[in-house]
């Protein structure tokens, strides 16, 4: 009776899904790698405050050799005493605006050639467009995004030379947010900031292939940072209601899930259960190493598009609710 009822079921799902999966080991690029990171240079743009320094905490703790990059001395100090208290390693400080390119490659060739390019600085101010000055709208863009193009732009050739003389995988490592998946109220300038870095990445990517160098792009929900503590009593109101649809992170649960996406060669990061379900809905053409990562993909996007319709509905009523209040308030 059973093995009857096992049978079909065994044709008409295992079969085709088993055949789908074999092919997807096939295809998917870039092919899987591991990155090591024991060892190894790597350089954290932001690492003085929350993200970029758990990240370089981690990596210090898990054997590497790091570099941190920020503006502020006092502050770059104060990460470099405390990774040394809690690991015993002594990391590189350079003190550098990553929107003075020249600076930026002054600071990369004394820290000496990078492995894991990690570009995690950046500055997200929300406000509604017509409210928001163009200096401002332009330090957002030229931090988060020139500052990456500088970065990249010095770090590259060593890394390319340095992963062909030791044969090891490389990796840059960009940092965008769930801000770079979807557009969001107050933050006309921040996503597109942080959508133009998955344009660059992307394109990235196919140039450095061939060079064992891979990409990653990692996309954080809120976390509790100095920056976002700073961000939060900037943030208009309808802001807040559309961020709260994805949960809140600490800084070293994101740290912890980034390096492990770099050391997989991973290409999207997403940070938790909604930004899974942000990958999946905003996959498009981006590169995917992991064939049950495709396979979830391919399974899901539909039903995903129906989900994203359903927040967009949600999203576009709370700001008819709140104009609708705001509206009858003043007149
Ligand atoms: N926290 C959050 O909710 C989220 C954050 N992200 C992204 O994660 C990254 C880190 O954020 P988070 O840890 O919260 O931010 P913090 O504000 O806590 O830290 C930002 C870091 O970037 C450095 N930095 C800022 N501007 C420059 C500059 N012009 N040149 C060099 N370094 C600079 C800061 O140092 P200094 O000021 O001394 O230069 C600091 O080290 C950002 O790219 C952010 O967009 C993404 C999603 C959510
Ligand atoms: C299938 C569809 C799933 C939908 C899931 C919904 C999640 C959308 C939430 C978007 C939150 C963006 C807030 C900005 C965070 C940020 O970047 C700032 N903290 C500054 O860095």
């Amino acid at each position: 009776m059973s093995s009857s009822l096992f049978s079909p079921l065994l044709l008409i799902i295992i079969v085709p899904v088993s055949a789908l999966l074999i092919f997807l080991a096939l295809i998917t690029r870039p092919r899987p790698t591991r990155i090591p990171i024991k060892g190894r240079h790597v350089f954290i743009t932001g690492g003085s405050s929350g993200i970029g320094f758990a990240i370089a905490r981690l990596a210090a703790a898990e054997g590497a050799r790091v570099s941190i990059l920020a503006r502020n001395r006092q502050r770059l100090d104060e990460a470099r005493d405390s990774i040394r208290l809690a690991t015993g390693v002594e990391v590189g400080v350079y003190s550098v605006d990553v929107r003075d390119a020249e600076a930026v490659a002054r600071a990369i060739e004394v820290a000496g050639p990078i492995d894991v390019l990690i570009c995690n600085q950046g500055v997200f101010t929300p406000q509604e467009l017509e409210k928001q000055e163009m200096d401002e709208i332009k330090f957002i863009v030229d931090v988060n995004l020139m500052g990456t193009f500088h970065l990249i732009k010095a770090a590259l050739p060593n890394m390319k030379r340095k992963t062909r003389e030791t044969g090891l995988p490389s990796s840059i490592a960009i940092m965008s947010a769930q801000a770079g998946q979807v557009g969001v109220y107050g933050y006309t300038a921040y996503s597109a900031s942080k959508f133009a870095l998955r344009g660059l990445s992307e394109a990235l990517q196919h140039e450095v292939i061939a060079d064992n160098i891979f990409v990653s792009l990692i996309f954080p929900s809120d976390t509790d940072t100095p920056g976002f503590s700073e961000e939060l009593r900037r943030r208009p109101e309808i802001s807040k209601i559309i961020a709260a649809s994805s949960g809140g992170m600490k800084a070293d649960d994101v740290a912890k899930i980034s390096l492990n996406g770099i050391k997989a060669g991973r290409f999207s990061i997403p940070c938790n259960f909604e930004g899974t379900m942000l990958s999946i809905v905003t996959a498009g053409l981006s590169p995917q190493s992991s064939f049950m990562a495709a396979f979830l993909e391919i399974s899901f996007a539909s039903f995903m598009r129906f989900v994203a319709l359903c927040f967009q509905w949600n999203w576009f009523s709370s700001i008819e609710k709140w104009h609708a209040k705001n509206y009858s308030k003043q007149n």
